[in-house]
């Protein structure tokens, strides 16, 4: 059976789709906190749980080394997410965060870390609910421990240890389908270096293409053009939180973000996470604001480079300068700091801008799942307000 696992749980199940009786909101009521299952799940005999906490340098390198090992790749296997140690500790020490969220499973002998799951709170609005979730990523078993059903066991810890918080609903993304998907969305890339992009196989030349016209098609001007663009500061938190707040709250499901939120998720962090804004001149209004995260991948099997450096499209809002002409000032600015791709999902309003900045459909699609939580009808991307790292 496909999903046997999946079958058992609270989630929108391929025989409920398109039944308009079930009501929007949680599939399951929430449990009293004694009946919650105490005792961890059972792991295979010769593994043990430990709870990873990200602030020791050690155990922080073991998982950035078994993610950089072992994590997503992309379809025909050339790259993998080699999220660094910085970014990690940021995704995962979020406000609010429970260190027993950050879950790993060692081998009882060698001690060695060979799993991994995390969940984090965030304030979820679906449509005018807001509800307190978990954002769950990565889970990640290592290569030569894969179909020994350890995914399902490790879903089934982290649930329970979610539940002990009292939270009862979870988001999570998949490159996978999984039963079911509130919103299935594709990925775009905008090539920032098409020399490398190329060498390295991301990207193909394009038919009756030379590399000096592919070069020169995605060149990019030296600076920005926006009057008034500006790198943001921690004085600009309370601007950029209503502008925030306003713009997603368009969407069906976004993050519900107070000033405490933007400050950790949206603050310019080195190698981590970038944003900037437009203060008018005139007016020092912040009209605008756009970002991006850094995840490079690991270049599997290519003898010149090792490493793609790419930007991922955060959280952008447009409200005076064009979209596609403060998207352009992020690719400028991601090119000034030597990123080779800015990619992003057609989420929110980025259907605007792509085919416009030159973007290219990826070969994939990224599914976002909610856990214990129905909506009547699965979303298109652009009814879309939430990134996930
Ligand atoms: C280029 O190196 C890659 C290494 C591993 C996988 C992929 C393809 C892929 N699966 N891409 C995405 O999921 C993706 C494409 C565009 C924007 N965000 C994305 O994923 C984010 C959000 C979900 N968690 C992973 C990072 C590409």
């Amino acid at each position: 059976k496909k999903h046997k696992f999946w079958e058992t749980q609270p989630v929108g199940q391929y025989k409920d789709v398109g039944d308009t009786n079930l009501p929007e909101g949680p599939i399951e009521p929430p449990t009293p906190l004694s009946e919650v299952k105490q005792e961890p799940y059972n792991l295979p005999s010769a593994y043990e749980w430990t709870t990873c906490d990200m602030d020791s340098e050690e155990t922080c390198n073991e998982v950035y080394l078994l993610l950089k090992n072992n994590y997503v790749e992309d379809d025909e296997n050339m790259f993998r997410f080699n999220y660094s140690k910085e970014f990690l500790t940021w995704a995962l020490r979020v406000p609010g965060y429970y260190k027993s969220w950050h879950i790993g499973v060692r081998a009882k002998g060698s001690k060695k870390l060979v799993a991994f799951i995390t969940g984090i709170p965030a304030r979820i609005r679906v449509n005018d609910k807001v509800v307190k979730m978990a954002e769950i990523n990565f889970l990640c078993v290592h290569k030569k421990l894969r179909s020994k059903r350890l995914a399902p066991v490790m879903i089934k810890e982290v649930t329970r240890r979610v539940h002990l918080e009292d939270i009862w609903q979870a988001a999570y993304t998949a490159g996978v389908v999984l039963p079911t998907p509130v919103a299935t969305c594709q990925y775009w890339h905008r090539s920032l270096n098409p020399k490398k992009l190329i060498d390295v196989g991301f990207s193909r030349l394009g038919a009756r293409m030379t590399m000096s016209r592919t070069i020169k098609l995605y060149k990019l001007p030296d600076s920005t053009v926006t009057n008034g663009f500006r790198k943001m500061e921690l004085r600009d938190v309370p601007a950029v939180t209503r502008l925030l707040r306003n713009y997603l709250g368009q969407f069906v499901v976004a993050p519900d973000f107070d000033e405490n939120d933007v400050e950790h998720w949206l603050l310019p962090h080195e190698d981590v996470v970038d944003s900037y804004l437009v203060e008018s001149p005139e007016t020092h209004e912040i009209t605008d604001f756009c970002s991006f995260y850094t995840l490079p991948s690991s270049i599997l099997g290519n003898q010149s480079y090792s490493t793609l450096k790419a930007a991922y499209s955060y959280y952008n809002v447009a409200t005076k300068t064009p979209l596609s002409q403060l998207m352009n000032d992020a690719l400028i600015v991601a090119k000034q700091k030597d990123f080779d791709v800015f990619n992003a999902l057609d989420v929110m309003q980025n259907e605007g801008f792509l085919k416009e900045l030159k973007f290219g459909p990826g070969d994939g699609q990224l599914h976002y799942y909610l856990y214990n939580y129905r909506i009547r009808n699965a979303l298109r991307p652009s009814e879309l307000g939430l990134v996930l790292l």
